[in-house]
């Protein structure tokens, strides 16, 4: 069995105040034994994240990470081994805002995904289509084509340690939300496009869903056989509802 992992992406949100009330909220939290909990916050936010949260099982992790594994000359960018040394234990690798708004490619998230996994910092692969794409029926290749351009050139076991995130980018940050059905259907697909080359990995790694993930849809969603949780945007920014989606999770 699966366990469920609940992951709040902040994106580009919050301020020191917002920031401060939010992880007051999440150090209040019930605590799941069936599920997992993470949050992604902005850079600037990680190492308070890490120190407030210390005390709770919630795990921290980062939004990109530079393609570079260790520390080097390479402006604005952070390294793994960096974001490593200050608590985090996992990254998103991919989002679709990355690939569509500040150019990270295939070939960029390859290397981004390598030096991820070579300094133990867990790479939670974001895929997904557009909605042109679902319109002219490519989702499937579309979703085919970003994972084999991991699976490829990094092979199939760099999968043993990795979350998958499906994020149909229509479903995002946009109040639509792929139904449980349609989500299902894209999550076993990707389960047994993996299961093709190793059907251990493909049994074992978390598929989470995104895309206008709220308390009130979360339970149908996770019910699915394929859902192993969620990557939540807007509903992790208030911690009740990030926490009663954690609670549905935990049930
Ligand atoms: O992009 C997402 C998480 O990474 C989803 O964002 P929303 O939950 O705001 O739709």
């Amino acid at each position: 069995m699966r366990r469920l992992l609940v992951a709040g992406n902040w994106k580009m949100h919050g301020n020191s105040a917002s920031v401060k009330a939010l992880l007051a909220g999440l150090a209040n939290l019930t605590w799941q034994q069936q599920a997992d909990i993470a949050v992604f916050p902005p850079a600037l936010f990680i190492i308070e994240a890490v120190q407030s949260l210390k005390d709770t099982p919630i795990i921290i992790g980062a939004q990109d990470c530079a393609i570079e594994p260790q520390e080097t000359a390479l402006t604005g960018e952070i390294a793994a081994s960096q974001l490593v040394d200050v608590g985090c234990q996992l990254v998103l690798i991919g989002h679709s805002e990355r690939r569509l708004l500040l150019g990270d490619t295939n070939s960029i998230l390859i290397k981004k995904f390598k030096a991820a996994q070579s300094q133990k910092l867990k790479p939670v692969l974001c895929i997904g289509e557009t909605q042109q794409e679902r319109e002219n029926n490519q989702t499937f290749a579309v979703l085919t084509s970003q994972l084999n351009s991991i699976i490829d050139v990094l092979g199939i076991e760099v999968l043993s340690n990795a979350v998958i995130a499906y994020e149909p980018v229509w479903a995002i940050g946009t109040g639509l939300t792929a139904t449980p059905e349609q989500a299902q259907e894209v999550h076993s697909f990707i389960r047994a496009h993996i299961a093709k080359q190793n059907d251990s990995i493909a049994q074992k790694i978390q598929i989470l869903y995104g895309g206008s993930v709220k308390a009130n849809n979360a339970e149908a969603l996770f019910a699915m056989p394929d859902i192993d949780g969620g990557l939540i945007g807007g509903a992790s920014l208030d911690a009740d509802e990030f926490g009663a989606i954690y609670r549905i999770a935990g049930n």
